[in-house]
């Protein structure tokens, strides 16, 4: 059997999704594993969180710990970069470490704006690194297996309709501007932290996986409202429409708790009910025929699944590529201009987006 491929990460900040991304991706419990990781090094703004943070969540491991992002950047022996602070530093972030030479995995949403999104990926390819957006419930074996039951099995016959939801209470009122989910500045608001998700599975719940399209994705009509708290948007709703017809509904609201029953797909002979705790982390989905039949579909998913994507990282680069083809730049750019879009028909603004 031929070796898996090993990559050497350097992980900017240690709050709450550094900690799930480095605990999730040391696992050794995982089926098929396609690549391994060595937790190279650990940048924060403190040397002693960064000390903290290994002490808590990867003891097991001995990564250099930095007291600043730019010596992580600079350390010879990082091949790629995790970068996991808030929406506003993604640019700032990857342009520097762009500029160092080295590969990127970017939390989601990538940027604040389509405009900051291009900026990066001109960047990354006059430098010739690879780039992704850690939109990582793309790479769940359920997220490719639910393509293929719509789209190339066509189970439940066309596909017409779309809804998905995702709603989570975040008790935005009793935070302060020093929190990424209250401050604008920082890229606050539901639609980017996660609407997103809502707009992702309604989307590939409408459309083929990127690979089996026919030429460009179609970017589809957008109307979109917004509920406003100090400028920031509580909630979101979306309808995305298509050429043929097609129709999607995506919510999100970051003060409310949803349902297990996140997202339906309609099409001519059946509906397909995606089932799990959040449309972030889908854990499984029912195909319900009309006319009679039913069947679920389960999948496997020790920790939280970070693993899928970051041996997609791994395996990207040692093929030589540059961009993933699960979620290529062209991609992350569709999404950022619906978003801004949603944006700007909604009222939720950024400081950053006049510049
Ligand atoms: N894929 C997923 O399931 C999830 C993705 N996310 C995404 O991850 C990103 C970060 O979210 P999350 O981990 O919840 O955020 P946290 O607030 O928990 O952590 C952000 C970290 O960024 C660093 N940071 C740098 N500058 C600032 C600043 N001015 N204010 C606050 N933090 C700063 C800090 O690390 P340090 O001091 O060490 O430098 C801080 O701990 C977002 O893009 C979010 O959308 C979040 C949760 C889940
Ligand atoms: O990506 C995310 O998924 C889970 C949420 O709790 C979090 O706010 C968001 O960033």
């Amino acid at each position: 059997m031929p070796e898996l491929p090993n990559i050497r990460w350097g992980i900017i900040a240690t709050g709450l999704i550094s900690s799930w991304f480095v605990e999730d991706i040391v696992r050794t419990d995982r089926p098929e594993p396609q690549a391994t990781h060595t937790i190279q090094a650990i940048g924060s703004s403190s040397l002693q969180k960064g000390k903290d943070f290994v002490a808590k969540h990867i003891p097991q491991t001995s990564p250099a710990i930095y007291g600043s992002y730019e010596e992580v950047y600079n350390d010879p022996n990082v091949d790629v970069i995790y970068i996991g602070t808030p929406h506003a530093f993604h640019k700032k972030n990857c342009l520097d470490a762009i500029s160092a030479g080295k590969h990127v995995l970017c939390e989601k949403a990538f940027t604040l704006t389509a405009k900051e999104t291009r900026e990066v990926f001109e960047t990354a390819q006059a430098k010739g690194v690879y780039v992704m957006e850690a939109m990582w419930t793309r790479h769940f074996p359920l997220i490719k297996a639910m393509q293929k039951v719509l789209h190339e099995e066509k189970v439940i016959g066309e596909v017409r309709r779309a809804f998905c939801d995702f709603a989570i209470f975040q008790d935005i009122a009793s935070k302060g501007p020093e929190s990424r989910l209250k401050n604008p500045a920082l890229g606050a608001g539901s639609l980017l932290d996660i609407g997103i998700y809502s707009l992702t599975l309604t989307i590939l719940g409408l459309e083929p996986a990127l690979g089996e399209k026919k030429g460009a994705a179609e970017t589809p009509a957008v109307r979109a409202i917004q509920s406003l708290s100090d400028g920031v948007d509580v909630s979101t709703a979306v309808l995305l429409l298509y050429k043929d017809g097609r129709q999607g509904i995506a919510t999100s609201h970051s003060d409310l708790k949803t349902g297990d029953d996140f997202c339906r797909v309609e099409g001519s002979e059946g509906t397909l009910i995606v089932h799990g705790p959040a449309a972030s982390v889908p854990s499984s989905f029912t195909v319900v025929k009309r006319g009679g039949g039913e069947k679920t579909y389960e999948f496997e998913r020790p920790g939280r699944g970070f693993y899928w994507e970051a041996d997609a990282v791994a395996v990207d680069i040692q093929q030589g590529r540059t961009e993933s083809p699960v979620m290529p730049w062209s991609e992350t750019i569709r999404f950022m201009e619906i978003m801004d879009e949603v944006r700007r028909q909604g009222g939720a603004r950024f400081p950053q987006d006049e510049r």
